[in-house]
């Protein structure tokens, strides 16, 4: 059963509303939702991690619920007023339940108010403010996310990385930021337009003459680094950010760039948490995408050559290390 919450609901407070699933078992659930404004409709789609399945182990309910703003005035007076509780006692029922963090919107705000921003570095804050002013600023990496690469790229210690989709620059920036006076980063994305948004903010902060920006796709972009029998194999860090559809692909020309050892960390693996929901439940713009990373991960899963992790920080990050 998916539970569809009509626009005519805005306004309401979630308090009131009560889900039912077919077996009779009701309640409030605690929701995470991805906020994508739509500027060419000007809507905005509530993407909540809840999907219609009763999940047998756990004998609770999951549902998937959109909400449409039909402007930003009242997108921002919805979200005030959607405080959804879990009434379930708190805690996993058992060890392969999730514990449950980050479930709610005030956790998230506690996060990023209590350990992100007052550690992220002056101008990641200013590309960040800068970027909130463009279209599509939803695009740029998470600062919680940007947090954990800062830490990866530090621990091992990356000269030498790639990056595939820069947009405005926030994660290409905080590479930069993180990776020695010396090192370097093949930054590549198809729209040198949105990189230039950034890039007073880079050169302010003294680490443009770290970035070799390349305007091309991905793909071929990756061919021909690989035609430099010098650049096999010789990669500390890639992170990839673009053209979801093609992340298996990436894959296959990352693993040949990466050191052993090396780190490759993949955004958005779990698509707005459509990846878990069924797949006519997930609005239509979203399903190739949803369909590419769900074959993605299982991809990821099988590959012997890498051992992976997947965080649920902003939309899910994927990191993995080559082994051989
Ligand atoms: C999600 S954004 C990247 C966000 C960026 N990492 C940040 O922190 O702001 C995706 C970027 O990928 C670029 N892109 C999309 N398809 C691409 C492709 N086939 N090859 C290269 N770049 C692509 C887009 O132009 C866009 O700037």
């Amino acid at each position: 059963m998916v539970t569809k919450v009509k626009p005519t609901y805005l306004g309401h407070t979630c308090k009131h509303l009560k889900l039912l699933d077919d077996n009779g078992a009701g309640g409030l659930w605690s929701l995470r939702l991805a906020v994508i404004w739509q500027e060419q409709c000007k809507r905005a789609i509530f993407s909540f991690r809840l999907a219609a399945i009763w999940q047998e182990q756990c004998k609770r309910p999951i549902f998937s619920l959109y909400l449409c703003a039909r402007n930003r005035q009242s997108l921002c007076t919805t979200l005030s007023q959607i405080i959804v509780r879990n009434t379930e006692p708190m805690g996993p029922k058992n060890a392969t339940e999730s514990k449950g963090l980050l479930q709610t919107h005030e956790l998230y705000k506690y996060l990023m108010e209590n350990n992100v921003y007052p550690r992220e570095p002056k101008p990641l804050k200013e590309l960040r403010a800068l970027t909130a002013t463009y279209k599509w600023a939803v695009m740029g990496t998470a600062p919680d996310a940007g947090q954990l690469i800062e830490i990866l790229l530090k621990l091992i210690g990356a000269k030498k990385t790639i990056e595939i989709g820069v947009f405005t620059g926030y994660s290409l920036l905080l590479t930069a930021l993180a990776i020695p006076e010396d090192g370097k980063i093949v930054a590549i994305d198809v729209d040198r337009e949105s990189y230039e948004i950034g890039l007073p903010v880079i050169k302010n902060a003294g680490v443009e003459h770290k970035i070799d920006f390349i305007e091309s796709e991905g793909l071929p972009a990756l061919d021909k680094l690989l035609e430099d029998p010098e650049n096999e194999g010789s990669f500390d860090y890639a992170f990839v950010d673009a053209d979801k559809i093609n992340y298996i692909n990436y894959h296959e020309l990352v693993m040949k760039l990466l050191k052993v050892n090396g780190i490759v960390v993949y955004d958005n693996t779990l698509w707005f948490g459509t990846v878990a929901q069924p797949e006519d439940s997930v609005p239509e713009d979203y399903r190739r995408g949803r369909s590419a990373t769900v074959a993605f991960n299982k991809a990821l899963a099988a590959d012997p050559r890498v051992d992976i992790s997947t965080v649920p920080l902003g939309d899910g990050l994927t990191i993995c290390r080559r082994l051989y």
